[in-house]
Parts: C-alpha cells; structure tokens; sequence
C-alpha cells in the first residue's frame, strides 16, 4: 500500500529498542492525500508490489513512521512538504489507522519534483558542485563535445550502424563546434574512434552468445521517485551507462554506479527487475597496457543491491527537499573533500562574489548588496519557473488523454501508420490524425511520442519532421505512436539561470552601474541625419549609433520599430562595427532580419549575414542565411567569424556556441516580452546595447508570477528616461483605429505618420465599396453587440455572429485572407475556426503580436458580468485593437462590457 500526503506538523525522530536492538524512528504527521475519481485513476507500478497497489486517500491527518535509514529523509522534512511512502504496512493504534515504513518501502519528499539523473551524480559528488553547474552551465570545451560524440557513436552502434560511416558522420555534425574549439576533423576522429573501439569490441562479446538484447538511448521518467534521465542503454534490461574517462579499477566508481542505479529505478518503475549495472571506460582501451597498471577492461559490472537503490532515493530527496524550500547548498552536506576538487577555486570566487557559506571557503571581495539581492531575487524567481516546468511534467501522469489534449498539450487517437528504419540507424514514424483540434506542438518541436501514454507506455523522444493530416517524426528506436505529448524542457530555465550568473559575476563593472542606476549612460555627439520623414525615428538611430552603454526606442504598434532598427544596424555595420540582432521569438528575428537585408543591400557582401538557429525554426526564405552546423570545422568557423551581423533567438544567444561570440553592439527587438535574465542572453555578447519594443503589448511568458514578469526594457525605461525614445507616428491605422489606443495607452502622442494612414479605408482595396456594407460596418471602427450563450471560455453565439459579418465582408469584395478573427482563450478560437473558413486567421492575442490585417474581428466572449478572464491585462486590448489597417469590429456584450472603466471607454470610443 502507498501512503500519499502532506506533512502537517513537527516531525520527531527518536531511538527506540527493539527486539533487533537500537532503531531509529521519524514520526510524520501526513495529511492523506485526497485523489481524483478512483474508476479512472491508473496507479504507478512499483518495485516489490504485485498488481495494482492500494493507495490510502482521505482527508485525515494520520502518523507515518519511517525506521532506520529513512529517519535520514525525514530530517529534511517540514510541514507543507509532499511526502510518499510505498508499501506501507497499516496499523491500529489507539483507535487511529497509523503507517510505518516495511523492508520494501521507498520514501519519496516531494516526488513531483522530477530530479535529473545527472544533478544526482553531480550532488553524490558534491551538492555545492551540483549547484555550480546549475549556475553556470556547461562551457563549450573539447572534452565535453568528445564525450556527446562517443555517446552518439555508441548509440549508432547499438542501432546497428557501421562504426566509420558513424564517426565521419557524427564529426561532421559537430563541425561549427570543432572549429570553436580549434580542432581539426582527422585528429577528432582518431580520438573518437580509440574511444569507440572499446564500446565496439565489447558489443561484439555481446553478440557471441546471442544473450543479448539492446537498446540505445532511452527517456525514462518515475512518477514514484520523482526522478528522469536519459539512459545511454540498455541491455536484457538492465542499465549501461558510458563513460569516455579512464577508470583502472575492478569496479566502477561510487558516483557512477549512483547514476546506474537512478536508471535501474527508472527501469523497475516500467516493470524491469533490474539486479546488475554496466559501467563502460571507453578510455581504457585506448591505454597502454605496457604504461598502466590496473584493471584496463572497459566493460564493470556490478550488482545492483537494494541498499544502493535506497540511498539513491534519500540522495534524491535530500536534494528535492533543498530546493523545494529554496537553500543554497554549502558543501557541508556531503563528504567529498575540497582539495582534490578540480573546481574548488570557481567555487571560492562564487561563494566569495555571493557571499555564500561554502566548505571550500571564499575568496575576492562580494559584489555589492544589492547585486546580490538581485541574485537572490532572480535566483528565486528563475527556480519557481522551473517547478513550474516540473509541474507540467507531472501533468503527463496526472492529467489523462483528453484533458492534455483539451489543455492544448497532447494530440490523442492518433491512427498508426507505419514505421521505417532510415539510414543512420533511426526510424521514420508515422500517423494520421482523426481530428483536427488545434495543438501546440509544432513542427520541429521534440515531443514524446508513445503508443498511449508517455510515460506509463513504451514512448520515445520525436522530432516533428511534418504535421499535417499526417504527422511525420523521426526517433531513435520505432514506436507504435498514437499520441504526441508536448516536451516539457528545463533548457529555458537553465539559460535565464546561466545568462544571470554571466551578467552579475562575468558582467562589465560599466555594465552593471547602468543596469542597476549607479551610472547614467552616455552618448558620442552624432549629426548625420539618417532618416529624413521622421524625427523620432532618427533620433532613435541616433541615440542607437551613439550610445556607448545603451539606447531604449519605445515603439507603440506600427511605428517602424523594425525599420529603425534595420536603419540602425545598417548606421552600425557602415561604422565597421560587428552588430547581433536578437528577439525572443524567431519570428520577430526573422522579420527584423528581412528589413535589414534590404537596407544592405549595397553595404556588405550577403555572405556577411548569418542567421544562427535550426533548421525548422528559420523561415524558409531565411534558410540560405542560416549558418550551417556540420562540415568541415575551419570552413564552418571561417562562416561565423566572417559575419559582421548575426541574428539569432536571445535562447539560442544562450547556446554554447554563441556564448563564445563577441560583439560591439546587440540590438534586441521585442524587448518586452523578454525577462531581465533572458534580455541578458543578449546583450552579455555585446559592448553596447539597443533595446526596442512596447512595454504597452504583452509582457514576457513565464508561467510564475514573479521578478521575472517585467522587462528589463521596462525597467530600464523607467531608470534611465534620457536614453530612451518614443516612436510617435504610426504606418498602419486608419486614424479612428488608432485613437483609442493613443489616448488610453500612450497619453494621446500616438499619431498617424502621413495623412494617407490617417485616411485609409477598406474603399481603397481593390474592388471594394463600403457602399456594399450595412451602415454599422462602413466606420472604420465597429461594435456589434451579442448577448452571448453565458458559458465561460466560449461563445457560439458571438462565433455565429462573426461567421456572419465574414460573409458580409465577403460579400463586399473583401478577401478573406484580408480578415483576422482575435479571441481572448483557446477553446474560443476553436469555437470560431469551426465556424469560419479556413483562410481567416483565428487566433489568440498573443499570437497575433507583431502582425497586422485589414479588418480585425475581436470576439470578447464576455457574457453578462466581467468575471473571469477575458483579455485579463489590458495591455492584451491593446495588442488586439491596434493589429486593423483599415476596420475594426469589436463583437460582445455591452452590458458585461460596460461594467469595467477601460472597456466602457472603448465601448463609448467604437459606438462614437
Ligand atoms: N520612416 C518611414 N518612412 C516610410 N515608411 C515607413 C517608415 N518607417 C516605417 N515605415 C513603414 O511602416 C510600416 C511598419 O513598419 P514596421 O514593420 O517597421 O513597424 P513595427 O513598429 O515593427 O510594427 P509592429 O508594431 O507590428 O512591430 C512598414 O511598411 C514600413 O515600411
């Protein structure tokens, strides 16, 4: 049985004398856990337990005793904590049904908590080591690209490829990083090669006595341990784990059989009976056996021991159980000793820098107290957005089909189709789609692909190669797929943590002064005029050419944000200068892009202008730009080291590779809807800054309330007003569109740029007539008014409407790829699509950003009282009525409407 709840009090761990002698015994108050409707709940399969294993629900707040070892877990504990015991025994004490661990019980703190199997390696070596990692991320080093290419080699191997074509071909991908790192392909492949030998001639024992069964790389995640990783392989069951260092002894070394273990869990949990773990030392084959002394085998086996499994778990929750309440390890918690630590002095300059407690000790004076309050806050703030991510991880087990389908998360009832081996080892999957709901899951994205369930099923980690009533993927092993389930990545979060670290420890002095008011930022004298219809504009260049610490151009909807900044760039590249041009989505970096090509053109050779970033993530028409990963390492770094712009995501600003790159200006568009940290990914390359964008449209996505909600733009707006400029003439709406928006959100100075703006209506597009329109639509601004159907998240009512006013227009000459249809929720959207023809674009606020139509439709799916969400930031009703050139027709209902001050105004502004 599985006890399941919240800790609700003071924990008491004491000794007692048993008839085995001396025990020690934590007593837990736990709060049982309550679940959702027992038909439809699956339970996890456990170690030990034969069948379905009960778990105890209710409301009650019950006592659990954990014995021995356990106790070591319940240290940890503290009220509010999640705790799990599995195969509990039940007990009658005092008239009260109490829980108290067996022989076979596991303890789990926090078990949503998905700890990674490599930060409990990290954290058997050293849990300040473990944190140093997190803070910093991996660097681009030659030793770290060797290891993932030997891992690639192996899994080829396993995948039946032959070993050179696997070599040259796994070499030639990593070509862009060879040559940052200054290798050559010959000497990388000998040395991959001596590596792969190892692996080679042990498989080939192996597939003499025909035991053997493989698999390559797998993603395993435990929903009991809260634990997931990747396992390198797997072999008649059991883990093998692969390392490219050299170890000389019988047996593996302690923190590699932890991570075997952590994978023998795994395994158990999919109903594997794991008793032996493989440790493979590619290095070693590569030794000379005349030089070394010592056991030179690659291949050590061990036997995986439930005591080993054991302290693999109380390791897990010892670090859940830290992070979950937000300490910063020191060291002290483990025993690893400081002097044989290749990062004992980074660790004493960060615990110095920080002013943190650390066993190695510190070194250097601490920044100053608010550099490291903003540390702690961000720290924090960047920690919550990666529960957050762990969240929707458990939401893979805890939600079912439907519900993570209807949560935009899953496609579900896919058809099967077929699968087939490709060159290389890996396989083509495919599936037909029986419905067409909406999804996020994109082409290009990883997703879990599983023949049900993906985490209980046989799943595999997929690459979208094409999505349409077909869905293409590709994958390293073959699965009979049925549904895709959106990846939950921690990628994001770990760039914003290193992207911090960079900016406050690695950060200029200079830098840090004006990003934290110390200093003011200044500006060279500039005269030349570099556009002449627009002042703002050219002073924003200005200011952008100028600045020697940082320019702020706020840019309201439609002002030519994207030609100031392709002006700017140009100024720039003329001025011999070396320019990255960033923004968060890849959109917006491709749009950006497109303009400055033009303004170019005659500047420098195409060939100087490189776009970083992958291949389904580039806009076709940008693909020739797109800087190319493998081939050969000198030509590919020659490629990069020769741009003199380079436009990239501010994600992949975070990348490895881009990390090595330096620049003397970063300009970063859409700046925001960027956090401070990821605002940083950028602009840590550069010695300057521009930042542009509306802190008046959406603010950044994250999923925590937190720090990280507001813009670094925004906040720099406010601290440094001097070196910001507003764009205040707009090339896009009709002047009765655009005066709402100007009085409600940029104190009225929002202009049209020319007097043609100013007078545009729908009577200018070809073969059109307002005549032909009902009186209420020929106002360039509209407002139907729909009583609506009362439900919460839809209105069928409003969409039947807007289907109406579609044919109208329609009927007026209008083409429908002329109309977009803006809905405050998903559901909505779906609501409308199936109302409307496909060529009108449906879709939410957030995904309309950027991007303008000639008539807009919003659908405020508002019924009777503003309660609940509609555009629940006005900053969203900003974005929706400032997307129409020419109309715009606002659909709901003015009774709900008019209870709230900002939406009576707009209702008095669009029936004026
Ligand atoms: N100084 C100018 N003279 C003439 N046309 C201009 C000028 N500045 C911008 N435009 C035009 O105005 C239109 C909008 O410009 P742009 O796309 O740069 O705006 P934006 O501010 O980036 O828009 P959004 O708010 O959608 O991000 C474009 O067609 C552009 O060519």
């Amino acid at each position: 049985m599985h006890v399941r709840g919240t800790v609700a009090g003071d924990v008491e761990v004491k000794s007692v004398s048993t008839s085995y002698g001396e025990s020690d015994l934590a007593e837990v108050p736990l709060r049982l856990e309550r679940d959702g409707d027992e038909s439809t709940r699956q339970e996890p399969v456990s170690r030990d337990t034969a069948g379905q294993p009960d778990i105890v629900d209710g409301h009650e707040t019950t006592t659990v005793t954990l014995w021995n070892k356990w106790t070591e877990s319940a240290e940890y504990l503290e009220p509010g904590l999640e705790l799990l015991v599995t195969n509990a025994e039940e007990k009658e004490y005092r008239g009260e049904t109490q829980y108290s661990t067996t022989g076979d019980s596991y303890v789990v703190v926090e078990p949503t908590f998905l700890v990674n199997v490599t930060s409990i390696r990290n954290w058997v070596e050293c849990p300040r080591l473990y944190f140093l990692n997190k803070l910093s991320g991996v660097p681009l080093n030659y030793p770290v690209v060797k290891g993932t290419l030997v891992h690639e080699v192996f899994g080829d191997l396993l995948r039946g490829r032959e070993l050179e074509e696997s070599i040259d071909a796994r070499v030639d991908e990593r070509g862009l990083e060879l040559g940052l790192l200054g290798e050559t392909a010959e000497s990388v492949t000998e040395d991959v090669r001596e590596n792969a030998k190892a692996i080679e001639g042990w498989l080939e024992q192996g597939r003499l006595t025909e035991e053997d069964s493989w698999r390559s790389e797998q993603l395993l995640i435990s929903e009991t341990f809260g634990i997931r990783g990747r396992a390198d392989a797997i072999r008649r069951g059991a883990p093998v784990e692969l390392k490219t260092g050299k170890n000389l002894k019988k047996v593996p070394r302690f923190k590699d059989k932890v991570q075997a273990a952590c994978y023998a869990l795994l395994l158990e949990e999919h109903g594997g009976d794991v008793d032996t773990g493989t440790l493979l030392y590619t290095k070693n084959s590569a030794l000379d056996r005349n030089e070394e002394t010592g056991d030179l085998t690659p291949a050590k086996d061990f036997s995986m021991g439930d005591g080993l499994l054991k302290f693999v778990v109380r390791l897990r929750n010892e670090l859940a159980a830290m992070e979950i309440k937000g300490e910063i390890p020191t060291g002290y918690e483990g025993s690893a000793k400081c002097e044989y630590c290749f990062e004992q002095d980074t660790c004493m300059v960060v615990s110095g820098r920080l002013d943190q407690e650390s066993k190695a000790g510190q070194i250097g004076q601490a920044l100053p107290e608010e550099e490291r309050e903003y540390f702690d806050r961000f720290y924090r703030a960047i920690e919550e957005e990666r529960r957050e991510v762990h969240r929707e991880y458990a939401k893979l087990w805890e939600q079912d089909a439907q519900e993570r389908a209807d949560d935009d998360r899953a496609l579900i009832d896919l058809e099967f189709v077929e699968k087939r081996p490709l060159e290389g080892g890996r396989w083509e999957l495919r599936a037909r789609r029986t419905s067409g709901a909406n999804s996020k899951i994109r082409e290009g994205d990883f997703v879990l692909a599983s023949d049900g369930h993906p985490v209980r099923g046989s799943s595999e980690l997929a690459i979208i190669e094409r999505l349409d009533e077909e869905v293409v993927l590709t994958a390293d092993e073959p699965v009979e797929v049925t549904r895709l389930d959106v990846y939950p990545s921690e990628l994001t979060t770990d760039r914003l943590l290193a992207a911090m670290h960079d900016a406050l420890l690695k950060g200029d002095e200079r830098r840090k002064d004006i990003l934290f008011g110390r200093a003011d930022p200044e500006f060279d004298t500039v005269s030349e005029t570099f556009i002449d219809n627009n002042a703002a504009q050219n002073e924003a260049v200005t200011k952008a050419v100028s600045a020697q610490d940082c320019a702020l151009i706020h840019g309201p909807p439609g002002t030519g944000k994207t030609y100031t900044i392709a002006r700017a760039i140009r100024a720039m590249v003329e001025r011999g200068e070396r320019v990255l041009l960033s923004a968060f989505t890849n959109r917006a970096v491709d749009n950006a892009l497109e303009a400055l090509l033009e303004q170019l053109d005659d500047v420098i050779d195409e060939d100087r202008v490189v776009r970083v970033g992958s291949e389904s993530g580039v806009r076709e028409d940008m693909q020739s730009y797109r800087l190319e990963r493998s081939g050969d390492p000198e030509d590919r770094l020659a490629e990069l080291q020769n741009a003199q712009v380079v436009a990239a995501t501010t994600a992949t600003c975070g990348s490895r590779v881009m990390k090595e790159q330096a620049f003397d200006a970063a300009l970063v568009d859409e700046a925001a809807q960027l956090t401070e940290p990821g605002t940083c990914a950028a602009i840590n390359l550069a010695e300057r800054f521009v930042l542009v964008g509306d802190h008046e449209q959406l603010p950044p996505v994250v999923r925590a309330e937190n720090d990280l909600t507001e813009s670094l733009f925004e906040r720099l707006v406010d601290l440094h007003p001097d070196a910001g400029v507003m764009l205040d003439r707009q090339y896009r709406m009709n002047q009765r569109i655009q005066a709402f928006a100007s009085r409600e959100f940029y104190d009225g100075e929002l202009r049209p740029a020319e007097p043609e703006i100013a007078a545009r209506t729908l009577d200018d597009l070809e073969g059109v007539s307002r005549a032909e329109l009902p009186d209420e639509l020929r106002d360039p601004v509209a407002f139907v008014d729909v009583e609506g159907d009362g439900s919460q998240y839809t209105d069928g009512e409003e969409a039947a409407r807007i289907a109406d006013l579609v044919e109208t227009y329609e009927a007026a000459g209008i083409n429908r790829t002329d109309i977009g249809v803006i809905a405050p929720f998903r559901a909505q959207v779906s609501e409308i699509t199936s109302h409307v023809p496909d060529d009108v674009s449906v879709d939410t606020v957030d995904r309309f950003q950027g991007s303008s139509q000639e008539i807009i439709i919003v659908s405020f799916t508002a019924t009777g009282s503003l309660e609940g969400p509609i555009f629940e930031d006005y900053r969203r009703i900003n974005v929706a009525l400032t997307r129409p050139k020419r109309a715009l027709v606002l659909v709901g209902d003015s009774g709900a409407l008019a209870t709230d001050p900002v939406y009576e105004r707009m209702l008095e502004w669009a029936n004026g």
